[in-house]
């Protein structure tokens, strides 16, 4: 039974090696026992992607095929309705009801937080480990401030003491990818090798690419 848990959701279209490097360096540096890799199927908060779910989830499964302790997890493509991060972490809790969970996430997508439905009720369920990101604070946002402000874990040791209710901060290794710049340098017709795991570049397909650059830009850091 896993007694430490990462939880990494994103739309991840497409899943890239800034998500690869955070996943792994989370398990490593924080000691998980797994990361469950989460796409999104209905964000709440972008359009959907032009990539169906599946597909997404696939390209998970062939970036992580040689890493030990990394999980493509579905539970929101199974699930009907917008994909609630807090629904996630409650269906989380009630499979490993006595485990850490660490829902881990990088520092442009902390700034927005407080815009998250119920989110006060995250930290009830899990930790929060943020990780730096180029171009957005480490800080918490000013809205979120009074609840997080006592609850900040200064090492990881304080972080594991119990299993949800405090965050954390981590360095690692800035790598300046996003997808909005893969989906941009392919619009262009240009190569994403080196941005994007060799395995999903190399499945990826005509029809894919067609689809990815559909989708929107996101806003603001990248
Ligand atoms: N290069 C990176 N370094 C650290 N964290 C990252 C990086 N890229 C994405 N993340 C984090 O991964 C999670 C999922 O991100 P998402 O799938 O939106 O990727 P993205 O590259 O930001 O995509 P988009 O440009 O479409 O918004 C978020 O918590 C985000 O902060
Ligand atoms: O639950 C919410 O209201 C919510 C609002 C915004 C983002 N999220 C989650 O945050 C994760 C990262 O989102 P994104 O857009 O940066 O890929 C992903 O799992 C989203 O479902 C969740």
């Amino acid at each position: 039974m896993a007694r430490a848990v990462g939880v990494f959701g994103g739309a991840f279209a497409p899943f890239h090696n800034g998500h690869l490097r955070l996943a792994i360096e989370a398990r490593e540096r924080l000691a998980l026992d797994q990361v469950r890799l989460i796409p999104t199927a209905h964000p709440p908060h972008r359009p959907d992607s032009h990539v169906l779910p599946a597909r997404r989830l696939e390209w998970i499964k062939l970036a992580i095929r040689r890493e030990r302790g990394l999980i493509a997890d579905d539970r929101e493509i199974r699930r009907d309705g917008p994909s609630y991060t807090v629904d996630t972490l409650v269906e989380l809790r009630a499979q490993f009801p006595q485990a850490v969970l660490v829902l881990l996430m990088g520092s442009d997508a902390f700034q927005h937080l407080h815009t998250w439905y119920r989110w006060t009720e995250l930290l009830e369920l899990a930790h929060l480990a943020v990780v730096s990101r180029p171009g957005s604070l480490l800080e918490p946002s000013v809205e979120t401030c009074a609840l997080l402000a006592a609850r900040r874990a200064d090492d990881i040791g304080a972080l594991m003491q119990s299993r949800k209710g405090r965050w954390f901060q981590f360095e690692v290794p800035m790598l300046d990818i996003s997808s909005t710049r893969i989906r941009r340098l392919l619009r262009a017709g240009h190569s994403v090798r080196g941005l994007v795991p060799d395995a999903i570049l190399d499945a990826m397909t005509a029809a894919d690419v067609a689809a990815l650059i559909q989708d929107d830009d996101a806003t603001p850091t990248h």
